[in-house]
């Protein structure tokens, strides 16, 4: 087939929108609406709307033997120790990480979160990785009197205060507020990025009665192990509920994985004023650049198998007209929905197995960086599902696909045609993350076969190339750096927007018993947005037949 133009965007629908225009379509109504009501409870209480409030550190932990006792243990990396006037505690394990509650004195984070919901502009943050909103870094925000305030205590008090306890030199600090509502997440990541030291999350839920969430609420810093080549492993191995005025931190490195948890909650908003101290390039950085995602297994088509298209496939898919026509429109627009592609009979039958048939087993897929879904072990397979397994491993299926598409997939031209075959079960809290693994570095023909198809389940995007760029200042969702470097990053997130406007090639929406066919050009990429809690499941879980063929 004659095409080097990447994939045309030509199905554009609401999601895809929506991942587009990250930032306007929430600027007019924002979250403030929604509120204004809790905005109205932190002012009722003591001091929040006090023009005089200064923020200051709970003095407990500036007292010499408390900063001797937390630099003592830091160095130590116990697996969990305490420490017993302050309540400070450090956790070794998998790794190191420090918890400070009532790091400010009583009464400031009320008035503090009064700032938040009544001046801070809110950006929404939409991508693979994540769904929240964010501020721009504390040192913009001038009109925000206690949010510099709090910038100030991070560098004059904390910074110096926090080089003593680590004995690592931190230069300068970068922060800016997070604010996460129902059904918003952060998935896994290590915040590597340059020269990040320390991480830190500043948590505040001065709501009466919540001062401390619990699992109902959802929201949990998660911390993960992982494996000796530094790729994070399920399941979490820590929780760290948001607690209000409790202030965490930790060493960035090359095993730092951590996610925010889904909120699940709709009565209060996840607050949190977080960042990083910086120093040294961090030595992890270089080495986490070359850390890829596993790739795809290609295999040979199946030359024994031998399927009998008429009885599988919709009828209107074997006439030669239909085929011709198919193989137009993909060279046009590099992609088509067959829909009703197999027999209905046929697609209930697969449908039903895979929902009812307890001896398909499943495996989740990790590392926790790159994915989280099942995938059926194919041995496993049997009756329908192994009939539509095979069918697309099979030489019958590679002459199919030559015939919709001209590529070089079977007959005296094909050299060396490969394939592979997955089927993925989509629950809540699934997702992969754009990566290595997932660039082509070839053209590939990709199909994605839909069955128990739900509404928002599964919803696959394909990314051009230069998206990629995107991970040098993303992965860490760099809001900003301290001072004068603020300007530059401003720059740089309107580049990244303009980048994500065209950078969306394509969206597929789940339907049932529909088989996409993707035409995709080296480089370019695809992510399958995560599953949140508010997307109904209530027929189980989506499956997904994915494949892709090279020539
Ligand atoms: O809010 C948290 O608990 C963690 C946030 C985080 O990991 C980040 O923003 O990089
Ligand atoms: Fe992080």
């Amino acid at each position: 087939m004659e095409q080097t133009s990447p994939l045309k965007p030509n199905r554009r629908d609401k999601t895809e929108d929506k991942l587009v225009d990250t930032e306007s379509a929430h600027r007019e109504e924002g979250p403030q609406k929604k509120l204004a009501r809790l905005g109205e409870s932190v002012e009722a209480t003591a001091g929040a709307g006090d023009a005089d409030v200064e923020l200051t550190l709970n003095k407990a932990y500036l007292q010499k033997n408390v900063t001797q006792w937390l630099q003592s243990a830091w160095a130590k990396q116990v697996p969990s120790t305490k420490e017993e006037t302050t309540g400070a505690q450090i956790w070794g394990e998998p790794f190191q990480i420090c918890l400070l509650p009532d790091l400010l004195e009583r009464n400031n984070p009320p008035a503090l979160v009064h700032e938040m919901i009544n001046k801070v502009h809110w950006s929404r943050k939409q991508m693979d990785l994540y769904e929240f909103y964010q501020s721009t870094d504390l040192s913009n925000m001038l009109e925000c009197r206690l949010l510099a305030n709090f910038l100030q205590v991070l560098r004059k008090q904390v910074r110096p205060w926090l080089e003593e306890i680590t004995n690592l030199k931190l230069d300068y600090v970068s922060a800016s507020c997070s604010m996460y509502s129902c059904g918003d997440y952060l998935l896994v990541h290590d915040d590597l990025l340059k020269d990040r030291q320390i991480a830190f999350i500043y948590y505040m839920s001065p709501w009466q009665g919540v001062e401390e969430w619990n699992e109902e609420h959802g929201g949990c810093l998660e911390i993960f192990s992982s494996d000796d080549q530094c790729y994070p492993q399920f399941p979490v191995q820590r929780k760290i509920a948001p607690k209000n005025n409790q202030f965490a931190f930790f060493k960035v490195g090359s095993r730092s994985f951590h996610q925010v948890g889904e909120v699940t909650t709709y009565d209060y908003p996840r607050l949190t004023i977080n960042g990083w101290f910086h120093g040294a390039t961090n030595e992890a950085f270089a080495a986490d650049s070359s850390r890829a995602f596993p790739r795809l297994s290609y295999l040979q088509p199946d030359i024994n198998y031998k399927p009998k298209l008429g009885l599988l496939l919709n009828d209107v898919y074997l006439k030669a007209a239909t085929r011709r026509s198919i193989q137009k429109r993909i060279e046009e627009n590099s992609e088509i929905c067959l829909y009703e592609f197999f027999k209905r009979e046929k697609f209930e039958l697969a449908r039903a197995q895979l929902l009812n048939d307890d001896s398909l087993t499943w495996r989740r897929q990790g590392p926790a960086n790159a994915h989280n879904y099942e995938l059926m072990d194919l041995s496993s397979a049997k009756g329908t599902v192994q009939e539509l397994l095979q069918l697309f491993r099979s030489n019958t299926m590679f002459q199919l696909l030559r015939d919709f598409t001209d590529l070089d997939l079977y007959g005296v031209d094909a050299i060396t045609p490969t394939c592979s075959v997955e089927l993925q079960r989509w629950s809540h809290g699934n997702y992969t993350v754009l990566g290595d693994g997932l660039v082509s570095d070839e053209n590939t023909l990709d199909l994605v076969y839909y069955l128990n198809a739900a509404e928002g389940a599964a919803v696959i995007t394909y990314l051009s190339p230069e998206v990629e760029q995107r991970a040098a200042h993303e992965n860490g969702l760099d809001p900003v750096a301290d001072g004068d470097l603020s300007i530059e990053q401003d720059e740089q997130e309107e580049e990244e927007e303009e980048c994500h406007d065209d950078s969306v090639l394509l969206t597929i929406t789940p339907v049932d018993n529909a088989l996409n066919i993707v035409y995709r050009c080296e480089g370019t990429t695809k992510f399958t947005k995560y599953v949140s809690r508010n997307t109904p499941l209530d027929k189980g879980p989506v499956f997904v037949i994915s494949c892709s063929y090279r020539e």
